[in-house]
C-alpha cells in the first residue's frame, strides 16, 4: 500500500458508513470468558475459544455487521490461542463482517508501529479492520499507527472515556501545559484525534475513532456532546447489556456523537448460548435500528 493513488484503499470511514447503511451499528463482542465456554459446552482451551469464536461469527453473519474479538481471551492460550484468533478473524472477514481487534495496544515509536503493522497490514496473519489503542503515552505516540491505518484503509479506536468507573480520575484530570492546557485528558485526546482526521482527505467518518463508554456521562469528562464535528468520529461504545447501558439511550448519551456510534455488547448477547445467539443478535440489531435509525 505504498505506491500511490492506483492502490489507494477505501477509507475505514467510508467502509464503516457502508456497514451502518447495510447492516446497522451493532457490534457483537467475542469474549470467550471461562464461564461462557463452560455454558457453551466448550473446553477451556485454544480449541474451545476457536470454536466459540467461529460460532459467534456464524451467528452474527447476515444479522449484524461488526464483531470485536477481545484478544486477551485468546492470548491466555499462548501461540495456540493466537492461531485460534487468526482463524476467527479470518472467518469473520470472509463472512463480510467488519472486525475490530480489541487489543488496546499502546507504546512508543517503532514498537507501537509494529503493533499497528501486526493488526492492520493487509495480508498479515492477524489482519483486522480496526484496532483499539491507548494514548497514555500521548496521542502523538500514535502518529505512525494513524498513518498506517489511513494508508491501508484501516481504523483505530483511541480510548478516551472508558466504561469502567475507576478510569474517571485519570480521564477527567485536567491537562496542565501545552496547547490543550485546561482540557480534561479525555477531551484533549478527542481534540488531538480530530486534528488528525481533519488533516486527511474528506470522508463522512474519520479514520481514527474514539472509545466512549456508554456507561459514563460524557459531560463529566468535559466532552461537549452538543456540537457535531467533521469528519464525524467513529465511536466504539461498549457498556451495553451486562454493564448496564440501554440501546434506547444512545441519542441521549452521545448527542452529536450518535451518528458514529457502534453499539458494542459482549456478555449480554453471548449469554444467550450457542443455540439462541443468532436470534438474540437479530433481535438486538433490530432494537438498535429502531432506536437509532
Ligand atoms: O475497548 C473496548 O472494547 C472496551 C472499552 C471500554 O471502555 N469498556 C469495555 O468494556 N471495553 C470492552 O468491551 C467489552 C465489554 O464486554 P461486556 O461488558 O461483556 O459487554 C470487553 O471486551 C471490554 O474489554
Amino acid at each position: 500500500m505504498t505506491d500511490g493513488a492506483s492502490t489507494a484503499a477505501v477509507s475505514f470511514g467510508d467502509r464503516l458508513a457502508g456497514v451502518f447503511a447495510e447492516r446497522g451499528r451493532l457490534c457483537v463482542g467475542i469474549d470467550p470468558h471461562a464461564h461462557l465456554l463452560a455454558d457453551w459446552g466448550l473446553a477451556a482451551s485454544a480449541d474451545g475459544v476457536r470454536e466459540f469464536g467461529l460460532r459467534v461469527v456464524e451467528a452474527v453473519a447476515g444479522r449484524a455487521g461488526i464483531v470485536k474479538p477481545q484478544v486477551a481471551f485468546f492470548e491466555r492460550y499462548g501461540s495456540a490461542g493466537y492461531a485460534a484468533l487468526e482463524d476467527v478473524v479470518r472467518a469473520a472477514r470472509a463472512a463480510g463482517l467488519l472486525v475490530i481487534a480489541d487489543a488496546k495496544r499502546g507504546d512508543i515509536g517503532t514498537s507501537v508501529a509494529a503493533y499497528a503493522e501486526s493488526w492492520l497490514t493487509p495480508g498479515s496473519p492477524l489482519e483486522a479492520d480496526a484496532l483499539t489503542v491507548a494514548a497514555f503515552q500521548g496521542v502523538a505516540s500514535l502518529d505512525e499507527p494513524m498513518r498506517l491505518a489511513e494508508e491501508a484503509g484501516k481504523g483505530l479506536f483511541v480510548l478516551a472515556a472508558t466504561s469502567n468507573p475507576e478510569a474517571a480520575a485519570v480521564q477527567q484530570a485536567v491537562v496542565a501545559d501545552g496547547p490543550r492546557a485546561g482540557r480534561t485528558v479525555a477531551r484533549a485526546i478527542i481534540e488531538d484525534v480530530h486534528a488528525f482526521n481533519q488533516a486527511q482527505p474528506p470522508h463522512p467518518f474519520g479514520t481514527v475513532g474514539l472509545v466512549l463508554g456508554a456507561t459514563v456521562v460524557l459531560g463529566d469528562y468535559g466532552i461537549d456532546t452538543a456540537v457535531a464535528v467533521e469528519p464525524a468520529f467513529p465511536v466504539l461504545a461498549p457498556g451495553f447489556g451486562h454493564q448496564g447501558a440501554k440501546v434506547e439511550d444512545v441519542r441521549r448519551l452521545f448527542g452529536a456523537f450518535a451518528p458514529g456510534v457502534i453499539v458494542s455488547e459482549s456478555r449480554g448477547l453471548l449469554s444467550a448460548g450457542p443455540d439462541r445467539l443468532a436470534a438474540a443478535v437479530a433481535r438486538r440489531a433490530e432494537e438498535v435500528r429502531a432506536s437509532h435509525g
